[in-house]
């Protein structure tokens, strides 16, 4: 089993270049199957879930090439089956985002259900409830969602119970080729959601108020495809702030949007983070003396829950005591028995995690439970006395690009081993 190694006690300084975002490439490659000609997205991440979608693609009939170092070409002209596969669907829950494109377009679509994963039970009701007032039939049996409409889809008014940014999307994709005009109320107003949007009215569709409170769509005939560059990847980018944090480094990121990243910056300048825009960048610098801080997890323009492990790693460290809240997902703390092996001192109270700083952290064996407790693990790592040597890191693969490589050259001590 491969793991990473990473030495603690070195200060982090440089450059680093944000790649395009996972969760907004996801989406974007299931968006290109509504176009009857081939699309070339651009800022394409080095990523495991890019290769799993790109084989769900394949499995579906479509060619998916990569082009040069972050190009991809899809060519999604013929669909010759609509299943998404078990095994497919198991490595990566975002495969079920297939499901709105092949029902607009093919009119009907066979997933394997997902199930839950470390992060939680993760259902997909209100997905299936938009695909069923836009008047598709859905049957579950043998494991998979069935779901039919061979008269096509009708527009219709949606109200979204939570603004799901999946269920948001999914539905968003199906509605563009519906009769006449759907109305997606309360949905998510992700980042992500945005670029999908940009996408899919650059292939012909017709959406507006994406990122607001309500999203209408007009249906369209048909899609065509186009070129598309994908947004930066306000993760990764948050993650790496939090490694010039918890080092007490220097580090300047390229290739960020800082209007994505409000509820970040505003939390690390809180701890005392100096983050300043500079060069077309983000500067960030570590504080003299982190502070404690509460930080509460939601819907975007709020708190991230992707950037939840990595801020605590931070406030393992910090002066005084912090309250973190996780409101999306109800299961995000797998990471809080593997910190406290390091050292650190967190105790779990129902969907809140109460993290008292220590002075130091110690490096051991841990293993990632899930991508981001696989990020949080590594920033812990840099600072704790000694190597700290994570398992499971196909996790981490999911969603960080070439994160040995960009860490190595902030300076960092870490490597990949067998
Ligand atoms: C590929 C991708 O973009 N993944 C992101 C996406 O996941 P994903 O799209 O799965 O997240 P959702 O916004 O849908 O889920 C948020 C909450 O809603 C619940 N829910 C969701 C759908 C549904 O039909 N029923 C239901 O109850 C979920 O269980 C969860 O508790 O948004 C999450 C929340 O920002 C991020 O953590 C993930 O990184
Ligand atoms: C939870 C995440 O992703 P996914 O929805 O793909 O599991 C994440 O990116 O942190």
């Amino acid at each position: 089993m491969e793991k990473l190694i990473v030495t603690g006690g070195k200060t982090l300084s440089g450059s680093v270049k944000i790649s395009g975002a996972k969760n907004a490439v996801l989406p974007i490659i299931a968006g290109t199957l509504l176009g009857t000609t081939p699309s070339v997205l651009e800022e394409i991440p080095d990523l495991e879930d890019v290769r799993t979608i790109s084989e769900v693609l394949g499995h579906l009939g479509v060619s998916v090439q990569r082009e040069g170092d972050n190009s991809l070409c899809i060519d999604s002209t013929n669909i010759t089956t609509c299943e998404a596969p078990y095994e497919l669907v198991r490595k990566m829950r975002a495969s079920i985002l297939v499901m709105g494109p092949l029902l607009a377009r093919e009119g009907e679509s066979q997933i394997s259900l997902p199930g839950g994963c470390a992060i939680g039970t993760r259902p997909i009701d209100l997905h299936l409830k938009g695909f069923e007032a836009l008047g598709a039939e859905i049957v579950l049996g043998h494991g998979y969602i069935e779901a039919k409409a061979p008269h096509g889809l009708t527009g219709a008014r949606i109200y979204l119970d939570f603004p799901s940014v999946g269920a948001t999307e999914n539905i968003m994709m199906a509605a563009c080729l519906a009769k006449g005009q759907t109305i997606l109320e309360n949905p998510a107003h992700e980042p992500e959601i945005v670029d999908l949007a940009n996408l899919l009215n650059a292939m012909g569709a017709r959406i507006r108020g994406a990122g607001t409170n309500v999203i209408k769509i007009e249906g369209v005939k048909e899609l065509k495809g186009t070129t598309h560059a994908v947004i930066p990847d306000r993760i990764e980018a948050g993650t790496y702030m939090v490694a010039a944090a918890i080092t007490g480094g220097d580090i300047h990121l390229e290739n960020v949007l800082s209007e994505h990243l409000k509820p970040v910056i505003a939390k690390l300048k809180e701890a005392g983070v100096s983050i300043d825009e500079e060069n077309d960048g983000l500067r960030v610098r570590g504080a003299e003396t982190l502070r404690a801080i509460d930080i509460k997890t939601l819907p975007y323009p709020g708190f991230p829950t992707d950037m939840q492990a990595q801020m605590m790693a931070l406030l393992t460290v910090a002066h005084g005591t912090s309250v973190i809240t996780e409101t999306v997902f109800e299961n995000r703390f797998m990471h809080v028995d593997e910190l406290k092996r390091m050292g650190a001192n967190i105790k779990i109270d129902g969907r809140s995690a109460v993290v008292e700083g220590v002075p130091n952290l110690t490096g051991c064996p841990v293993k990632a439970t899930d991508l981001r407790a696989g990020a949080a693990l590594v920033l812990a790592g840099l600072i704790a006395e000694g190597q700290t040597e994570i398992g499971y890191i196909h996790h981490i693969d999911r969603g960080y690009d070439n994160l040995v490589s960009k860490f190595q050259g902030l300076g960092a001590l870490i490597e990949r081993v067998d």
